[in-house]
């Protein structure tokens, strides 16, 4: 296929309740969708997760939108490319800037996808019909509104509740969770709010029955998480410090966690994604597919990814409800009882609502051959 054709749309839209987590608070979403266009006039979508602030990663919308502009497009714009997988072996020239890489190979697998009319999922080899999905709540402004919150979730049927901790919103707040609901799967994001020196703070959550305690310590850090991990009989979970499956090898190889968050953005793109999912497959660490706030194109993405094997614990892809008054494909995403059925459609399977994409549009840019 040749890439004829680059959109690039830039995005605001409000989400219905704020999102705080350790390191700050989300509220007005802005955000880039990229679409491909080929020689043949098939399209496919890509969004990118860039945050507004390098809170997260050091990536920015702003940042994300000068590397591909100015190097990911010069790079696939008018050329022949047979799959997917050669985006990422063109952009590896390119250090990190991962979320823009995503961004750019998302658009294309899902355009590979519809030109070879197959499903998003097919495309990857995945073959579930239905995934298991969990829900991440921020943090509240008190105990009582977090459980009033997390109650609404487990009534709406989703798999799996996360919650996000940080210093002094932690032990006692999951103690509370703990008592309203028993037996609830459950776990806590941390974001890098912790260090070492916390050790014993954080072993007290072991009486819990935690599925995992997610990212306590530095983004950058495999050797601290390596020391908790066997202080504690929690699994930790790895999110901000995976970025490749390289990352991911040393950090099994370590012992830094028993789990891993695969999220698309961050470590690259799906053909990242699906070898670090491969070699956790082959060495017994189960993994579960992140989010980052997505509109229905990003969360899509995460769809087709989690139909993949090893993908044994229930992710964050939650229902567009759960973000947005209206979501910028048809249908919107839907978590019922806590399953997302997989779409049949070619590509991605949601049709783009272009009318509603038109709504939340700020800015357009179009690159041609
Ligand atoms: O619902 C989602 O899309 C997941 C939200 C979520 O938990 C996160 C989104 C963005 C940054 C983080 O705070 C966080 C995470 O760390 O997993
Ligand atoms: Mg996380």
């Amino acid at each position: 296929m040749i890439i004829k054709e680059i959109n690039i749309r830039k995005m605001k839209m409000m989400m219905k309740h704020p999102f705080t987590t350790s390191f700050g608070t989300f509220q007005e979403k802005e955000f880039m969708l990229l679409e491909v266009k080929d020689e043949l006039g098939n399209t496919g979508w890509g969004e990118s997760v860039a945050f507004q602030t390098p809170w997260y990663t050091e990536e920015t919308l702003g940042t994300s939108l000068h590397i591909i502009q100015d190097f990911l497009i010069p790079l696939v714009l008018g050329n022949e490319i047979e799959h997917p997988d050669e985006v990422t072996e063109l952009f590896n020239a390119i250090r990190r800037n991962n979320m823009a890489k995503s961004t750019v190979e998302g658009a294309i697998w899902d355009l590979y996808a519809k030109r070879n009319k197959m499903t998003l999922a097919q495309a990857l080899g995945g073959d579930l019909d239905k995934i298991e999905v969990g829900v991440s709540v921020g943090i509240e402004k008190n105990v009582a509104d977090l459980v009033e919150r997390v109650g609404g979730f487990i009534k709406e049927g989703y798999k799996r509740i996360k919650v996000k901790i940080k210093p002094g919103y932690d032990v006692e707040v999951i103690r509370e969770l703990r008592m309203n609901f028993p037996d609830v799967p459950l776990m806590a994001d941390a974001n890098s709010a912790y260090t070492l020196e916390d050790i014993d703070l954080l072993k007290q959550l072991d009486e819990f029955n935690l599925m995992m305690i997610e990212q306590p310590f530095a983004s950058d850090d495999i050797i601290d998480h390596a020391i908790i991990q066997k202080e504690l009989t929690t699994p930790i979970c790895l999110d901000e410090s995976i970025h490749s499956l390289e990352d991911t090898r040393k950090a099994i190889e370590l012992g830094s966690c028993k789990i891993i968050n695969i999220k698309i953005g961050r470590v690259g793109g799906l053909t990242e994604a699906k070898k670090i999912h491969d070699y956790c497959l082959a060495q017994g660490i189960p993994v579960w597919c992140g989010g980052m706030l997505e509109s229905g194109i990003g969360r899509a993405h995460n769809v087709a990814l989690t139909t993949l094997p090893n993908f044994i614990l229930p992710g964050d892809t939650s229902s567009s409800s759960r973000y947005w008054e209206e979501d910028v494909i048809t249908p919107e995403v839907i978590a019922i009882d806590g399953y997302i059925t997989v779409p049949t459609g070619y590509g991605i399977g949601y049709e783009p609502n272009i009318e509603a994409m038109d709504r939340y549009t700020v800015e357009e840019m179009n690159f041609k051959a």
